[in-house]
């Protein structure tokens, strides 16, 4: 299989989707991988590496998109690549449908483009590995931006988050216990925050009240939560998702008028649209706004600001399955595993991912059906 990797086009963002070793793997394995000049050299990664283990240099993103039967990337296409996608080709990366973008679902459908999407890649005991990685940057990353948004210098009530003897620490809110809300809580906690979870999963919290012992509140998510934890909040942390859906809105314009002038919140769910009423994506250029006094930070792609442990740890995960179906061909590793089936997000035309299908307002066909050509 002809495999490319285009460099990527989002605002700062310094990942590429592949590195020197899923490269070496390919190309042993028999197929040619084609990489867009300087796409690694934001991680770190000049031509010359990807050259040493056998990849072409492709000097320009068109031709990149052209020649590749797969293209592996980091980010979903942006505006400037919808016309580059090719009929029929495959594309593995992060696509986030729901939260993005609607044309980018329209353009897929139109070329019959296959989006295989990390972010759904989902084994039967629901984990996420593709997306794992990724939360975990993320989550470490909304507090460590957090802290700064809330400096007086950057437009906060100027906190600090592990306070000093005598004085009050700071309050995280951290809505959302998975992988983001874990790792967020872990930074906070250890910068000596005062934090509190909120989860519908009462598995979950049970857990986090485990491996916290006792040193997190850890609350059921409702609305009563919700509005006293955000209320009390120097910052708040938007940590929720159900995959594939549009993310629920749950703090509201109201809430955030409510916070104390200076609070600060980060949305990691901005990817997915957003937990947070007032949220609007951001780029690492402008990463910051206000609303009713209260600063938003909500960049969607939080990790591309740190390629070399975003790149390696999202290639770690991303590889075996490009590897795979580079070898047996899309249709026949779908088939034989039902993790890489649920990536399916669209495939000849179809919406093939049922959560994207009910929020973009497309009909759903199961890959299964997509697949047998019906
Ligand atoms: N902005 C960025 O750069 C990045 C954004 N993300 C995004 O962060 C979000 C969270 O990702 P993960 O932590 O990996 O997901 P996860 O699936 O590990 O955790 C989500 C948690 O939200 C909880 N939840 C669902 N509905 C809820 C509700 N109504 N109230 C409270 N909790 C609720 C779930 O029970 C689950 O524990 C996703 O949208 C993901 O795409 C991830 C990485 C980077
Ligand atoms: C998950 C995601 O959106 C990112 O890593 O940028
Ligand atoms: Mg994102």
């Amino acid at each position: 299989m002809i495999v490319g990797v285009p460099k990527e086009i989002k605002t700062r963002e310094y990942r590429v989707g592949m590195v020197p070793a899923g490269a070496a793997a390919l190309i042993a394995a028999g197929h040619t991988v084609l990489i867009e000049t300087n796409a690694g050299v934001g991680s770190g990664i000049p031509d010359s590496e990807y050259q040493r283990v056998g990849a072409q240099i492709i000097s320009t993103a068109d031709e990149v998109w052209k020649r590749s039967e797969m293209i592996i990337k980091v980010k979903e296409p942006i505006a400037p690549e919808y016309a580059r996608i090719q009929p029929g080709q495959i594309i593995y990366t992060y696509f986030h449908l729901a939260g993005v973008d609607p044309e980018l679902t329209k353009t897929l459908l139109q070329k019959k483009a296959a989006a295989v999407a990390y972010e759904t890649l989902q084994p039967d005991d629901g984990s996420l590995p593709l997306l794992k990685p990724m939360s975990e940057v993320a989550g470490k990353m909304a507090i460590q931006v957090g802290a700064k948004c809330l400096e007086r210098a950057h437009g906060g009530k100027g906190i600090l988050l592990g306070g000093v003897p005598g004085v009050r620490r700071g309050r995280v809110t951290v809505i959302g216990g998975g992988v983001v809300g874990l790792c967020a809580a872990k930074v906070a906690v250890g910068m000596g925050a005062e934090v509190t979870i909120i989860d519908v999963n009462m598995e979950r919290l049970t857990y986090l009240d485990d491996v916290f012992l006792g040193r997190v509140g850890v609350l059921a998510s409702d609305s009563e939560s919700i509005s006293r934890s955000v209320r009390e909040a120097d910052l708040v942390v938007g940590a929720v998702l159900i995959p594939g859906r549009k993310a629920p809105k749950l703090v509201s314009e109201a809430l955030i008028s409510e916070m104390s002038p200076g609070s600060v919140v980060v949305d990691v769910a901005v990817d997915q649209g957003g937990c947070i009423e007032t949220c609007k994506p951001t780029t690492h250029d402008n990463p910051t706004f206000e609303v009713h006094g209260v600063v938003h930070y909500c960049v969607a792609n939080m990790p591309g600001a740190v390629p070399q442990t975003s790149t390696y740890a999202l290639t770690n995960v991303t590889r075996p399955y490009s590897l795979r179906i580079a070898n047996v061909g899309l249709a026949a590793a779908v088939k034989e595993d039902r993790a890489l089936a649920r990536a399916m997000n669209t495939y000849n035309g179809h919406v093939t991912y049922e959560a994207v299908a009910k929020d973009m307002g497309y009909a759903y066909m199961p890959i299964a059906d997509a697949l047998a050509g019906k």
